[in-house]
């Protein structure tokens, strides 16, 4: 263990070797800090590891301001198909000669062309410090899947392995023809691939793929918006970094300092590309004390979206969204578009999720005058409020009672995966898997080649084959434990709603 741990050290260091060499710095425009040091960091940022919010992520190296300027990538250690594509005509000329591949499928083949080569490849530091595996939903086995419960959820899922496949088969024709070996060729290393672009690429303007950028994907996540909740409460970031460079806002390089930025703040990117600088830089979102995890906004996403493109969820995010299911009556009568029907993460209903219930409860009499009112949010009177609330509150009802667990049951199971997460004594295993063979069952069940005999069952579950797919699996019911307490929640807003009424009626009632 400690072996390997000196090993990935010592990678991490040539990593950032490399990358110094190549240009990329946390030090200030025009510093001459960096031609001192054999690595990029340690002016503004650096590596950390943080077990409860990404692990390996980027600390504060420094108190840092909001607004600066903490690491610059230039070009010349972007990893983009243009470049890979530049640097060898015959891939070049294999993936020209496959118009019909995405963007994306043209990056995943050059990347998984490059990982081919192994130590050979120029990229080799950087390539080393990929991830081995990921937890995205298109990584997910049926199991996992299923797991999720929540037919949208599962349906999302199943899309993503659908996609994962149908590109993987379109890009199998030009991995043949360049002769990759099976092993980088074969659907595993597609999905680690897509997993890759999908969780780690950066937005450019000249490629719809985005670019994988060493060092700044070092950066882990948190929701645009927090920060505003955190030290100075007064910034707005805007959609994503994925989206959007400071450039692009129209700020020249010579603004780059934090007091130039802060008249900008209104429209505050936290990284992009800089054609001025030739390189991707990062900003600073907020204040951070010497230590803090600097984390980036990558964008605005529900938990199920950040499984699907991250393989991670947060246990709070105020961006979380619940759908469930309503009858065709309820959205035909509106023309709110389907994704704005749903619950917030405190479980209230949303403003379209609201309307379109008032509306469905008034009668078919009404509906036409009382349309402009149903548009602007207000309230049609108190029958029609608690009509809406109790149709609200039973469709929540139903949807728990289809949900095949309850929350304390996935609670129970959250708390036997991470025991066996962290076992690693087969006497211990065993014994747990005497005790919650009823929950484990399933997780078992799920892996078809395992053999019956009790050791042979240990043996796996302390395998890193089984702890890939636990970790997989926690993933999955912690997504579905978070959908049903935001049911839950809704039903105790429901109740509130209803009973305030009558609380009022009871207040208002006149004095015999
Ligand atoms: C761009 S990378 C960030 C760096 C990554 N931790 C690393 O070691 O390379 C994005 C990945 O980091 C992890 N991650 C980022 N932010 C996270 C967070 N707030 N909580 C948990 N995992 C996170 C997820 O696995 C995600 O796919």
């Amino acid at each position: 263990m400690e072996e390997e741990a000196r090993r990935e050290d010592h990678h991490l260091d040539s990593f950032l070797a490399w990358a110094a060499e190549l240009g990329v710095t946390d030090s200030p425009c025009n510093s001459m800090s960096q031609q001192n040091s054999n690595r990029c960091l340690g002016n503004s940022l650096v590596v950390s590891h943080f077990p409860d919010a990404g692990g390996r992520g980027l600390g504060a190296a420094r108190d840092l301001r909001k607004g600066e300027l903490v690491l610059r990538v230039p070009k010349a250690a972007l990893f983009t198909t243009i470049r890979l594509l530049g640097d060898d005509p015959k891939l070049s000329s294999a993936v020209n000669g496959h118009p019909s591949l995405s963007p994306t499928q043209r990056l995943g083949v050059c990347l998984l062309h490059e990982m081919g080569k192994g130590r050979d490849s120029w990229w080799w530091p950087y390539l080393k410090q990929l991830p081995r595996g990921y937890d995205t939903l298109a990584t997910f086995s049926e199991f996992e899947k299923q797991a999720l419960q929540v037919d949208d959820a599962v349906w999302t899922a199943e899309k993503a392995i659908l996609k994962a496949k149908m590109e993987w088969r379109q890009a199998k024709l030009v991995m043949e023809q360049l002769q990759f070996k099976p092993k980088f060729r074969s659907f595993g290393a597609w999905t680690w691939v897509c997993a890759t672009i999908s969780s780690r690429t950066m937005h450019v303007s000249w490629d719809e793929a985005g670019t994988l950028c060493p060092v700044g994907d070092f950066f882990n996540y948190a929701a645009p918006g927090e920060e505003s909740s955190g030290l100075d409460g007064g910034c707005h970031t805007s959609e994503s970094f994925l989206e959007d460079g400071l450039l692009a806002n129209g700020i020249a390089s010579d603004q780059l300092t934090t007091k130039g930025l802060n008249s900008h703040l209104d429209s505050f990117v936290d990284a992009g590309f800089e054609d001025h600088l030739a390189a991707y830089c990062f900003y600073a979102r907020r204040d951070y004390k010497k230590g803090e995890q600097v984390l980036l906004a990558y964008g605005t996403y529900t938990n199920l979206d950040l499984l699907e493109h991250y393989g991670f969820l947060l246990a709070k995010n105020l961006n979380e969204k619940a759908f469930i299911p309503l009858e065709p009556g309820i959205l035909s009568l509106t023309s709110w578009p389907q994704d704005s029907i749903y619950l917030h993460a405190d479980g209230k209903p949303s403003f379209a999720l609201l309307s379109a219930l008032r509306f469905y409860v008034s009668s078919p009499q009404q509906r036409r005058s009382i349309l402009h009112l149903v548009y602007s949010g207000s309230q049609l009177s108190e029958d029609n409020e608690i009509n809406a609330s109790r149709l609200l509150s039973k469709k929540c009802h139903e949807v728990l009672q289809s949900l095949p667990t309850t929350t304390e049951e996935d609670d129970l199971l959250l708390s036997v995966i991470e025991r066996i997460q962290d076992m690693n004594c087969p006497v211990e295993v065993g014994k747990l898997l005497c005790s919650f063979r009823g929950e484990i069952s399933a997780f078992l069940d799920g892996h078809k080649d395992l053999p019956a005999a009790h050791d042979k069952i240990v043996e796996f579950l302390l395998s890193s084959r089984a702890k890939s797919s636990l970790g997989k699996w926690k993933l999955a019911v912690q997504w579905r434990r978070g959908y049903k307490q935001i049911i839950a929640d809704c039903i105790c807003f429901c109740t509130e709603v209803i009973e305030g009424f009558s609380h009022q009626n009871e207040v208002n009632i006149p004095e015999p």
